[in-house]
């Protein structure tokens, strides 16, 4: 090594520090927690945390590429820290190394500084234990005898005809009917060989006498989870179609911590083994439920402070009874019988009112949030932008919906041409003395055959119809020339790929609810309300930065002025293949690629070079 980077490195250990010497005075002074010299399983992580956009995901992300497991983290609500518990000494020591002065994490990339904690700070947490239970949700403890435990063991073990599977991260067996995971349902009409075990029989008398509030009948599904020490649940709902009311899930071999969510809201609920779960109500209907996937959980003592507790092999015993037709439950959030308006009647409600809707919810907004969605919009994708480098120099390549010119730029050897429907953000374009036209994607003043190449970035998503998609399309197939090529990106659905949260859903959520007061959530509703369409057909406002539950929805935009309006956008977000099967509708071009890129579905395609010569 140089002397000169010698000196480098050793001055920004120094640095480094210095920084972390200040950030520890902040957690001594904030929440009484101090630093070790000697390694413990507790790590501060300086300098980043909710404040400036860290997220627990991220967080995970960054300690786990150190090799180094982590068992809870705790993020505190407005601070620029946070704190870890690793599974082992060895663990905090890979963390530690790996992160410490080297991770640059968080919204705006700030390096973290670690540091050995003798404790986790007493609040941390805390608080989330100190929540009232989601109302219908009751555990009762010590619901069976360590015997009855070891009989209900034995009584499903021996059952050879029960319906077994191995999900990705936890064993099931099922009883009475089977749970079908792929369409999260049972099927009626196909009950099991073996019903429920006559061995569970015990279990109903003891339920007589909180029965009062459901109406009571013995269950006739059973399924049995396995769950080895690092498996979990993922948050879901038991589809309401499938069950009735109540849901009863009784624990064996190992305590476990179940998160309860509904939209924001989050709760702990402990589940000592051998208790019995009862979700009833809201609990059963509104709130998710579900289990992390770790090691060790951190639990509440009898004294009120924080404790960690490594899991066993855990073995639920999800008791059902299956519904046989709708839900008409009064909480339609989660609540399949009851989405808001029937998928094939919105399409064609929709279709009538595809022009104004995007007028409205589409064209207005643009022209008024212009500027400041701009601001939002510099760095090109690179999939975008390598497609754009594969055209020869001189070629000419239309962007179909330009919005500011971001991609006009990206390649400096042919002639890229813009067009858009919003003045507004044309302007931008037209600025930088960009060649940009204004039109509408269904109607675009270029002749046929005529140009080289197409993109079209995050546009037809924005058309209300299936037929005006397509009709986008064609329009793009029609001025292609034969062998020209086309690039099409829109939103899709699915925002999670392999276990992978795309971009959007990363962002954090933390900050935005952060800046949202109430008074702002209050101006938020009123303007979300103003800003609904007035005359059309009511859509799902979405929740930015959620996994979208609806194809057709208004996507709120907070523009960042002082009033801080909040405007709607419509958004049809797209499945799996629906992209692709547009483009097989349009005869003259062929699909030459389809894949997905960050929350978005892509294709290219080609348009075919016909031969028109006549016999
Ligand atoms: O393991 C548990 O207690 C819950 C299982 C569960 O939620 C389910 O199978 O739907
Ligand atoms: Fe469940």
């Amino acid at each position: 090594m140089h002397v000169e980077q010698q000196q480098q490195t050793v001055n920004n250990a120094k640095k480094a520090d210095k920084k972390r010497r200040r950030c520890l005075a902040i957690i001594k002074s904030d929440c009484d927690v101090s630093p070790s010299d000697t390694p413990t399983v507790y790590l501060a992580i300086l300098n980043v945390g909710l404040s400036n956009g860290l997220t627990e995901e991220s967080l995970l992300e960054a300690a786990a590429q150190t090799g180094g497991s982590v068992s809870e983290v705790a993020m505190l609500t407005g601070k620029s820290y946070c704190f870890l518990v690793c599974c082992s000494l060895e663990d905090s020591q890979l963390v530690y190394t790996g992160m410490h002065n080297v991770s640059t994490i968080g919204q705006q990339g700030a390096v973290a500084y670690l540091s050995y904690v003798t404790a986790l700070p007493t609040l941390a947490g805390k608080s989330e234990w100190n929540k009232p239970l989601p109302s219908g949700l009751i555990v009762l403890p010590d619901f069976v005898s360590d015997a009855e435990e070891a009989t209900l063991l034995r009584s499903i073990a021996e059952d050879g005809r029960s319906y077994e599977g191995t999900l990705k991260h936890r064993h099931v067996k099922h009883f009475g009917y089977e749970f079908l995971y792929g369409s999260n349902n049972v099927d009626p009409t196909k009950p099991l060989e073996q019903s429920v075990p006559t061995a569970c029989d015990f279990l109903w008398p003891r339920l007589e006498s909180f029965s009062s509030s459901w109406d009571w009948s013995t269950p006739d599904q059973l399924t049995v989870n396995e769950y080895k020490p690092g498996h979990g649940i993922p948050p879901h709902v038991d589809t309401h179609s499938a069950f009735l009311d109540p849901i009863l899930s009784l624990s064996l071999q190992s305590d476990v911590v179940m998160d309860f969510r509904r939209g924001e809201a989050q709760v702990q609920v402990k589940l000592p083994r051998r208790s019995l779960l009862i979700m009833s109500g809201e609990a059963r209907y509104d709130w998710t439920h579900g289990i992390k996937p770790k090691h060790i959980d951190v639990v509440p003592t009898a004294t009120g402070s924080l404790t960690t507790q490594a899991r066993s092999k855990r073995t639920s015993l999800t008791f059902r009874r299956l519904r046989r037709g709708n839900c008409n439950c009064s909480y339609p959030t989660l609540c399949d019988s009851q989405q808001s308006t029937v998928p094939q009647e919105l399409s064609t409600t929709l279709a009538d009112q595809a022009v104004s809707l995007e007028q409205q919810n589409v064209h207005e907004v643009y022209d008024k949030i212009a500027n400041h969605f701009s601001e939002t919009r510099h760095s090109p994708w690179p999939q975008v932008a390598q497609f754009l480098d594969s055209f020869e120099p001189e070629s000419v390549v239309l962007d179909v919906g330009c919005g500011n010119g971001k991609y006009l730029g990206c390649n400096a050897h042919i002639l890229a041409i813009g067009c858009d429907r919003s003045q507004g953000l044309l302007a931008v374009g037209q600025q930088k003395g960009q060649n940009v036209f204004r039109c509408d994607c269904l109607n675009v003043p270029v002749r046929s055959s005529s140009i080289d190449g197409c993109i079209s970035i995050a546009v037809i998503h924005h058309l209300a119809s299936a037929d005006r998609r397509l009709s986008a399309l064609r329009e793009m197939a029609r001025v292609l020339r034969p062998g020209g090529r086309a690039l099409v990106y829109v939103w899709a659905k699915e925002q999670r790929r392999n276990d992978r949260k795309s971009a959007y859903l990363r962002q954090n959520k933390a900050v935005n609810k952060e800046r949202t007061t109430e008074q702002e959530q209050r101006q938020k509703q009123q303007h979300e309300l103003e800003q609904r369409p007035q005359d059309h057909v009511s859509l799902p406002v979405h929740t930015n930065r959620t996994e979208f539950q609806q194809q057709d929805v208004l996507v709120p935009w907070k523009t960042k002025d002082e009033q801080r309006t909040t405007f709607l956008r419509y958004y049809h977000v797209f499945e799996e293949h629906e992209l692709d099967k547009l483009v097989a509708q349009v005869p003259e071009v062929e699909l030459t690629k389809s894949y997905y890129d960050q929350g978005n579905h892509c294709v290219i395609f080609k348009k075919i070079a016909i031969c028109t010569a006549r016999p």
